[in-house]
């Protein structure tokens, strides 16, 4: 099912918290919402979901407007980090909750329901425990059983809100992968609400970017990744290194004062800006041409497959991160308080508040 979204917004009272939002999300495919504590992220899902009524706009699933249709009726299975699971009731009993609770006449019968439930159980690998009760399952365990349960009515549309936001790293990152392979196996159009650039840059066919109740940007990851066209962007979306009162003369990045604050509110900030990821800013112990200046080794950080090195330019506060492969690390072998010389790779200049000049 394809779902679109057409000049929605939402007040809640004075406040406007979903500002003209337009988007599109193609039947099979998993979109993300990504961005900070507060931008309307959970707001647009409870909207599409039927839990919330817009201020005004469409909604469209396969091109039906469904924007007055209530929520039982819209065909959706949800899956929330606090939409527990019922305590009293067993696993097999907590997935076949909703198809219970249908009206008589929809209702399947009691065998086709128990075939649902062992399906779904294989589905998520999880048969054994259908007997167990929630308080005896782990955190990953449990949440696999609430997709389960969220599946169980056939929903054309799949609601993911901070699914694993409760789960450690490890967990987080398997379930990640398992449930991205069912979403997939079923082609069921889902939208997954996450705060967690990793997890909508592993999981989502398309990212949708908001910021204060707007959409700041919709791409794939990669698009996003490699040429965010949006300061708020390339700040969000994985880690970069800022240097302000930068100048371009002849393609060569020249870097000006420092300011004193670290990381000063993007409106605060004057003129030019060049974002460096860490892993093209290289690091070198003799003075390549073009290099923007010769900085002192502060950190020295090594995570296995990269080594992460902060520098620091003199008279400059910020420190700046650089992620070498193993490879590179063995070229450079610099120890703290070592000098090295920074030439970034690659750039993106913008000129504030939010155009992107040019890549260098
Ligand atoms: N029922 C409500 N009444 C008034 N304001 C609300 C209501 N629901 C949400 N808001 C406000 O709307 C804004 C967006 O909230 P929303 O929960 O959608 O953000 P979010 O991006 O999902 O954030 P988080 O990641 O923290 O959940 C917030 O400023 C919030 O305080």
């Amino acid at each position: 099912m394809s779902i679109q979204i057409k000049n929605l917004n939402k007040h809640f009272g004075k406040f406007h918290a979903l500002k003209d939002i337009n988007l599109t999300a193609d039947s099979g495919s998993l979109t993300a919402l990504l961005g900070p504590s507060g931008c309307g992220k959970t707001t647009l899902l409870r909207i599409i979901a039927g839990l919330e009524t817009a201020t005004n706009g469409q909604i469209l699933f396969d091109n039906q407007d469904v924007s007055h249709t209530p929520v039982r009726e819209r065909q959706v299975g949800f899956m929330f980090q606090h939409y527990a699971l019922f305590r009293h009731m067993n696993v097999a009993d907590n997935i076949a909750f909703g198809l219970e609770v249908k009206p008589r006449a929809t209702r399947p019968n009691k065998i086709q329901i128990k075939q649902t439930v062992d399906e779904l159980l294989k589905l998520v690998q999880l048969e054994h425990l259908a007997k167990a009760y929630p308080a005896q399952l782990s955190g990953g365990q449990r949440q696999r059983i609430a997709l389960a349960r969220a599946l169980a009515t056939q929903p054309k549309l799949l609601l993911l809100d901070e699914p694993f936001g409760a789960l450690d790293t490890k967990v987080r990152k398997e379930l990640r992968a398992w449930l991205r392979q069912i979403q997939q196996k079923l082609g069921i159009t889902t939208i997954l609400v996450t705060h967690d650039q990793e997890e909508a840059l592993e999981m989502a066919d398309q990212i949708v970017i908001m910021n204060h109740g707007v959409v700041a940007k919709v791409g794939t990851g990669q698009d996003l990744y490699h040429a965010p066209n949006h300061v708020f962007v390339h700040e969000f979306l994985g880690e970069t290194n800022a240097f302000e009162f930068a100048k371009i003369e002849q393609g060569k990045l020249h870097i000006g004062a420092y300011r004193e604050t670290l990381n000063p509110p993007i409106h605060e900030r004057q003129n030019v800006v060049a974002y460096v990821r860490p892993h093209a800013l290289y690091l070198y112990t003799t003075q390549p041409e073009n290099a923007i200046g010769l900085a002192k080794v502060v950190q020295i950080h090594h995570l296995g497959a990269m080594v992460r090195v902060a520098t620091q330019l003199p008279e400059s506060p910020k420190w700046f991160w650089s992620a070498l492969s193993p490879a590179q690390w063995d070229d450079v072998n610099v120890q703290v308080g070592d000098a090295v010389w920074l030439l970034p790779q690659q750039t993106s200049v913008f000129r504030l508040p939010e155009m992107v000049e040019y890549v260098i």
